[in-house]
């Protein structure tokens, strides 16, 4: 690859303290959950970070988006390392890299209508929504493949994979270069997995941002990768481009990685997706009937959604109620 990369990491080390190990005369012992990590991410890319659980993705997404700060190393968007910028500096970092979460429902607050959520990370910005809340809200859920009449909906009235697709919307609310995916297909059934990744392919390409993409599935992670980083204990055994990692492991735990993955899918697993996707079928139908009942007869109060004190889709945003900060 010839170009810069988007957003690069080197030498990442992130330590947490060891609950109950400090005393008196005893210092408190760390836990280093990420090890010397280094990776690069180009535009229209989307390079995977694979690994069991609690092998230290999650927290390389939190570091490389700057949700959690880096015990060491160095993260460069365009060149530039954003570990310690502050102020306006890390409020553009925000905007450049957005972060879609694994459980769409306890990342969009259930009290707020779509239109105020997908519009949260302007006024987080500070900045005017383009053409009014209303019609730029349903413009980003035409991007996402929602029904733009559903803006004065609130995230109980959508299946799974409808509000993760809010989720997304959100994030692309502020035109990011980056998107991190932090297991944002797992809660999803199989069908709609499928269709969330060609949805995140298909906005890939029209605007070209580059894509983290945090995943145990390995069967996921084949459709979507142009690069894959294989992780365990926190360091990265084994980089490469998705076909040569898959078709020609080099390391010993990539190969027991890939071996646990079941080729071809058991008939009692297609019976269980099949009943997944009607369950969702269901689901849809459900809400959808719920829905125009609730926008026949009750009026929904939307009369804080523009104008509240400053909501924002940050890491202590009300928006997302999930996201932490150490
Ligand atoms: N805030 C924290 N304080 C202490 N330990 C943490 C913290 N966050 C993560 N860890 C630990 O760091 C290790 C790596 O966690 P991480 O969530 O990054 O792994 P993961 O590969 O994403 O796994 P999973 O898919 O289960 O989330 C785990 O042992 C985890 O318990």
């Amino acid at each position: 690859m010839s170009t810069e990369p988007l957003l690069s990491a080197r030498g990442l080390v992130k330590e947490f303290p060891v609950a109950g190990t400090a005393g008196l005369l005893r210092p408190a012992r760390r836990f280093r959950a990420v090890d010397d990590v280094s990776f690069d991410l180009h535009a229209g890319q989307t390079l995977a970070l694979v690994g069991e659980s609690g092998s230290g993705k999650s927290t390389t997404a939190r570091l490389a988006s700057r949700l959690i700060d880096v015990t060491s190393g160095a993260v460069r968007l365009d060149g530039r390392d954003i570990t310690s910028v502050t102020g306006a500096e890390l409020l553009e970092v925000r905007r450049q890299v957005q972060v879609v979460f694994q459980d769409p429902f306890s990342s969009l607050n259930p009290r707020h209508t779509v239109e105020r959520i997908v519009t949260a990370p302007l006024r987080y910005q500070k900045r005017p929504v383009p053409g009014g809340t209303r019609a730029f809200a349903q413009g980003l859920l035409e991007r996402v493949g929602l029904d733009p009449d559903h803006v004065s909906r609130f995230p109980a009235q959508f299946s799974g994979g409808q509000a993760q697709r809010i989720g997304i919307a959100r994030a692309l609310a502020v035109g990011p270069r980056v998107l991190v995916c932090d297991e944002a297909v797992s809660a999803l059934d199989v069908s709609v997995q499928a269709q969330i990744i060609n949805l995140l392919r298909d906005l890939q390409r029209e605007e070209g941002f580059g894509c983290l993409f945090i995943a145990h599935d390995l069967a996921v992670v084949r459709q979507i990768a142009t690069t894959v980083a294989v992780m365990t204990a926190g360091r990265v055994v084994e980089a490469g481009e998705r076909d040569a990692v898959f078709d020609d492991p080099q390391h010993e735990y990539t190969r027991t990685l890939l071996a646990a993955v079941p080729r071809i899918r058991p008939e009692w697993e297609q019976a269980r997706l099949r009943n997944a996707a009607k369950h969702e079928a269901a689901h849809h139908e459900a809400a959808e009937h719920e829905a125009a009942e609730h926008d026949a007869g009750v009026g929904v109060d939307r009369t804080d959604a523009d104008n509240g004190p400053s909501a924002g889709n940050g890491p202590a945003d009300e928006d997302n109620p999930t996201e932490v900060t150490a």
